[in-house]
């Protein structure tokens, strides 16, 4: 009876029996294979890079800048990062008219660290830019043979070099004013998520440039300050305006000329420290097109430049090279110059955040009433004093903070219209994100198509959130399956039956 009862145990046994044994084997190995699959298949591929050069050839040195992004994305969003960057000794391209061979090979070394910094076998494929500004506009304004002469020069050296090499040019204002603005919001994320954008304020050494969005300003008024784009499915109406010869270096040489119209042998300059005192030639200041025409006639050969440091005297020179005196327009900034109202927040780069850094002023939580205490206490401290204090600190940059930091806030408040209200929208920034604010980035954006008219597909789910669903349906098939064969399931609890 038992040997019976053995025996009827295990005929009851389905588990055991051949079909249902395969079954569930295949089973269980189709779940892990199609999870497997899942996973795999739509793993992120091992990151490969592309990569882009641009050189910024400014009125006081050229920049380079390498940037990268990964191969498998180029349409998708705020993912091209500098990775490098290289000052190129010497001054900028438009200083060597006079040797235009030398603005060419100026550039060599900062072209032979691109190439150690590029894969060699992306060489070909990666595209190189040069864009001038306004150094090279002011050349070419006064002597045009000369430009082409730097340019042709320029060119010989850098397609030298195994990159993709696309030309050099001059960018307009309105270029280099739009390049940054689209540089400062792609790299904040603003643009593909259709935020509000950030203004942006550009201070070089030859000229400076606003751009921002503004709700009162569709582009009718005054039509050349308009820049449109789509941008990920947005429409952007810029406004943007470059004022040649407002860069810092030129309104050093304009503000200069106003205190030496009459060609006197020494000027006593309120925007230089007490104490500073130094020869300068009459011909070199007046060798730009921005002061040419003001050159005092009878002039002796050098003057004396003397400071005595007052920041109130200082503002009063500085505003004397703007002109308020018309406007054609419902509002303007100056010279004439049609400016929307202010609004929303502004990044300041280049010189604004070199100059405010340096004095310490970058924090605009400070009231501007102040930052202006502290920089009158700057521009009176003795030269003497200021030299000690920064040994490191080129004297030529040195001499000219007081300077400069005087037209960094009447530009901003007497030029731009900003008030002790709304100078805290202003930040004073170098970099976002660990790439270089400036106009370089979205003139290569541009350039490369890589930021889409549209919003792009992006499939609906992350790739974590996928492999999680597909992990949670397969064992919730398995949980089916196996309940399903539960009318084969063994009786193991029943008590076994007695015949
Ligand atoms: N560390 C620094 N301190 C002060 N000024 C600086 C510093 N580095 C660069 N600059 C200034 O920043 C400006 C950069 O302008 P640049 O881009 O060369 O000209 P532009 O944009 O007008 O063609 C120049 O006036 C240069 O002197
Ligand atoms: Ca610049």
């Amino acid at each position: 009876i038992i040997l019976q009862r053995g025996n009827l145990m295990k005929e009851k046994n389905p588990w055991h029996k051949p079909v249902t044994i395969i079954i569930t084997v295949i089973g269980v190995i189709a779940i892990v294979a199609l999870v497997t699959v899942a996973v795999l298949q739509n793993r992120p591929l091992p990151q490969k890079y592309k990569y882009g050069i641009v050189l910024d050839a400014g009125s006081s040195h050229t920049a380079l800048y390498i940037y990268e992004w990964p191969a498998e994305k180029d349409n998708n969003t705020g993912r091209v990062e500098q990775t490098h960057s290289c000052k190129v000794k010497g001054p900028g391209i438009s200083s060597y008219a006079s040797a235009p061979l030398k603005a060419g090979e100026s550039l060599r070394a900062c072209m032979q660290e691109a190439e150690q910094r590029v894969p060699g076998k992306r060489y070909h494929e990666t595209p190189l830019y040069l864009g001038a500004t306004a150094g090279m506009r002011l050349l070419n304004m006064e002597n045009s043979s000369a430009s082409e002469k730097v340019f042709q020069a320029v060119e010989e050296a850098l397609q030298k070099f195994p990159f993709s090499y696309q030309g050099a040019r001059i960018l307009s204002g309105q270029e280099e004013g739009a390049f940054g603005w689209v540089t400062v919001n792609y790299l904040d994320d603003r643009l593909e998520q259709g935020l509000e954008t950030t203004g942006a304020l550009d201070l070089g050494g030859a000229s400076t440039q606003i751009s921002f969005v503004s709700d009162n300003y569709d582009g009718s008024e005054s039509p050349s300050n308009s820049v449109t784009f789509r941008l990920y499915g947005n429409d952007y109406n810029l406004y943007t305006h470059s004022f040649l010869c407002y860069g810092k270096d030129q309104v050093l040489r304009m503000a200069l000329a106003h205190q030496t119209q009459t060609g006197p042998e020494s000027i006593l300059d309120p925007c230089f420290h007490p104490g500073y005192n130094a020869t300068k030639n009459y011909s070199i200041l007046y060798d730009s097109p921005c002061v040419s025409d003001r050159k005092p006639q009878r002039a002796p050969v050098n003057f004396t430049h003397v400071g005595n440091g007052n920041f109130k005297q200082c503002q009063n020179v500085v505003k004397s090279v703007f002109n308020f005196t018309h406007c054609n327009y419902t509002h303007c900034s100056f010279n004439g110059i049609f400016q929307p109202l202010l609004q929303g927040p502004f990044g300041a780069f280049s010189a604004y955040y070199f100059v405010m850094n340096f004095l310490n002023l970058s924090d605009t939580s400070i009231p501007l009433e102040t930052v202006k205490e502290k920089l009158a206490r700057y521009c009176a401290t003795p030269w003497n004093q200021i030299i000690q204090q920064h040994p490191d600190i080129k004297l030529k940059y040195l001499a000219e903070y007081c300077f400069s930091g005087t037209y960094i806030l009447t530009l901003l408040t007497e030029g731009y219209n900003f008030t002790s209200d709304s100078y805290p929208n202003i930040k004073f920034i170098k970099k976002i994100k660990g790439s270089d604010a400036g106009w370089t980035l979205g003139y290569m954006l541009n350039l490369t198509n890589m930021i889409p008219a549209e919003a792009p597909d992006s499939p609906p789910l992350p790739h974590a959130g996928y492999v999680s669903i597909v992990t949670i349906m397969a064992l919730l098939l398995l949980i089916l399956f196996v309940v399903s064969l539960r009318p084969l399931w063994p009786r193991c609890s029943k008590q076994p039956q007695i015949i």
